[in-house]
């Protein structure tokens, strides 16, 4: 902290308000407990039925949950989802994030009644949050869980109109702020590379990306060191700054929760694949991916006639991997359909790869255990994250899909070919090497006092602090 710092012992009040998506809300809470060790107050809002998890996340902390109603009859969604890993299909996606801005007047009231707030930190999907946060006059941060790469990718490609030029999806595009990259319109969310300024989906990303933009700054779930040149052109135009103060999974939970409990069942398989001296390779395509029953065959053939030992994770029936896949592989691999605790499985030391789709935390999560990839990215982002992946910071390799593309289907014989290539090649082994040095990297960046998040997160804090009154002050001039 620099000199001006201001007392922590003050005890400020954060407020924070994930987005309903496990992606976006798991990084929110891992910033709950980074801000508790900087000693702020911390409320957490959400809505009913995420308040189990949140709950169960943060139940060694002395964090405050507040309940927030979700909004009612939202056309085609069911009652009682309020988190996007629950909708019936991803394109129900738009209605569901512009639906929350009927929360507002509600999440207001709600505000109203906590005691005053120094600084707020929403996700970028919430815009609508800056407009309450400047009626209460306490700082909006924006929190998008992207990498750099992703938005300065996104960013320099649709400012220049340069996904309407090529004729062909698949069409190299030179970015001329990182001519190095090659990149097709396939590598965009469909949002970027054919908008309808009509549809609810546009709209509500521009919406988004201007109360960023009018937001006191952006919280990025990464460190500078990991992509300083997009870090740096993120934030070159100055006129909101944006903090890079991750990566956030690398906030631990105190020992004493993990000592406490049972191992789960597929951690003591891996413990006893450690014991036979055996290499183990993780698979998870994160909260929201939709993969149809053939595509789920293929994987599980492409497993089957790898050889590899594997871990999957994936809440399907047994009858939709294909009759007997479970009993013919059960003596290396298994199959686990509940919520497993990603972080801990990629830190045991038998687990040597990671076939990912690439979400910005699953790639976080691998680089911080030091596990390469092998990206099989699916929406979004994804396709994206995985080229800085494989081609800028080199911690992995790509599955190869039938038609060359980076949207089509892969076949078992292609992801034969790059699990075994993960696991015992030679790429494999360069990227393995690589990963483990980028583990290193973003342990530093997160050290206490010296490494390049905590310094960030502080100026931040500074600066907030500087602007506004502790939170003692700011209730004993309310009363
Ligand atoms: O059984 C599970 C499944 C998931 N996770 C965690 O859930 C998160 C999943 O996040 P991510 O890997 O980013 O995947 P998605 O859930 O698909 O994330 C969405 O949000 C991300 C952040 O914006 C985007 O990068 C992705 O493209 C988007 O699909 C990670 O923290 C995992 O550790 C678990 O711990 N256990």
């Amino acid at each position: 902290m620099g000199s001006n710092s201001c007392d922590y012992e003050s005890q400020y009040h954060a407020l924070l308000f994930p987005f309903m998506a496990k992606g976006h809300l798991i990084p929110l809470l891992q910033l709950a407990r980074l801000l508790l060790r900087r000693r702020f107050v911390i409320t957490v809002i959400t809505t009913p039925a995420n308040i189990p998890f949140v709950a169960k996340s943060l139940e060694d902390t002395t964090v405050s949950i507040v309940e927030l109603p979700f909004p009612q009859s939202i056309p085609g969604i069911p009652s009682g989802v309020e988190s996007t890993d629950k909708l019936p299909s991803m394109s129900l996606f738009p209605e569901f994030a512009r639906s929350t801005k009927a929360m507002q007047p509600e999440f207001e009231r709600v505000v109203a009644t906590l005691e005053p707030v120094n600084f707020m930190v929403s996700d970028g999907f919430l815009w609508w949050t800056l407009e309450s946060a400047n009626k209460f006059g306490f700082p909006r941060l924006a929190f998008f869980g992207m990498s750099n790469y992703a938005s300065s990718v996104s960013k320099a490609a649709s400012q220049e109109g340069l996904l309407f030029g090529p004729e062909s999806d698949n069409e190299p595009i030179t970015v001329p702020e990182f001519p190095w990259i090659k990149i097709t319109r396939n590598d965009f969310d469909p949002v970027f590379a054919d908008p309808n300024p009509e549809s609810i989906h546009f709209e509500f990303v521009m919406d988004s990306a201007v109360a960023a933009v009018q937001s006191f700054g952006t919280l990025v779930n990464s460190f500078y060191e990991l992509e300083p040149t997009f870090a740096d052109y993120i934030n070159r135009d100055g006129d909101s700054k944006s903090w890079n103060v991750g990566p956030l999974c690398l906030v631990e939970t105190p020992p004493r929760l993990d000592q406490s409990r049972k191992k789960p069942a597929w951690i003591q398989w891996l413990d006893q694949k450690l014991e036979q001296g055996s290499s183990v390779l993780y698979i998870a395509f994160g909260s929201q991916a939709e993969l149809s029953t053939e595509q789920l065959r293929d994987i599980a053939t492409g497993l089957e006639e790898s050889e590899v030992n594997f871990v999957w994770v994936i809440r399907k029936d047994a009858s939709e991997l294909g009759d007997g896949f479970e009993e013919r592989v059960k003596e290396r691999g298994i199959v686990v359909r509940d919520w497993v605790d990603q972080r801990e499985i990629l830190k045991h030391q038998c687990v040597h790869g990671f076939l990912s789709h690439c979400g910005w935390n699953s790639v976080l999560d691998s680089i911080c255990a030091g596990v390469p990839i092998l990206a099989w990215p699916m929406m979004a982002d994804q396709r994206l994250n995985a080229r800085m992946v494989v081609e800028e910071i080199k911690v992995g390799l790509r599955v190869e899909t039938c038609n060359g593309s980076v949207k089509g289907y892969v076949k078992s014989e292609g992801l034969k070919k790059m699990v075994r290539e993960l696991m015992e090649g030679e790429m494999g082994k360069e990227v393995r090497k690589k990963a483990k040095e980028v583990a290193e990297m973003a342990k530093k960046a997160m050290e206490e006092e010296t490494g390049s998040s905590w310094l960030s997160l502080s100026k931040l804090i500074d600066q907030i602090c500087n602007e506004k009154k502790p939170r003692k002050e700011l209730m004993a001039r309310r009363n």
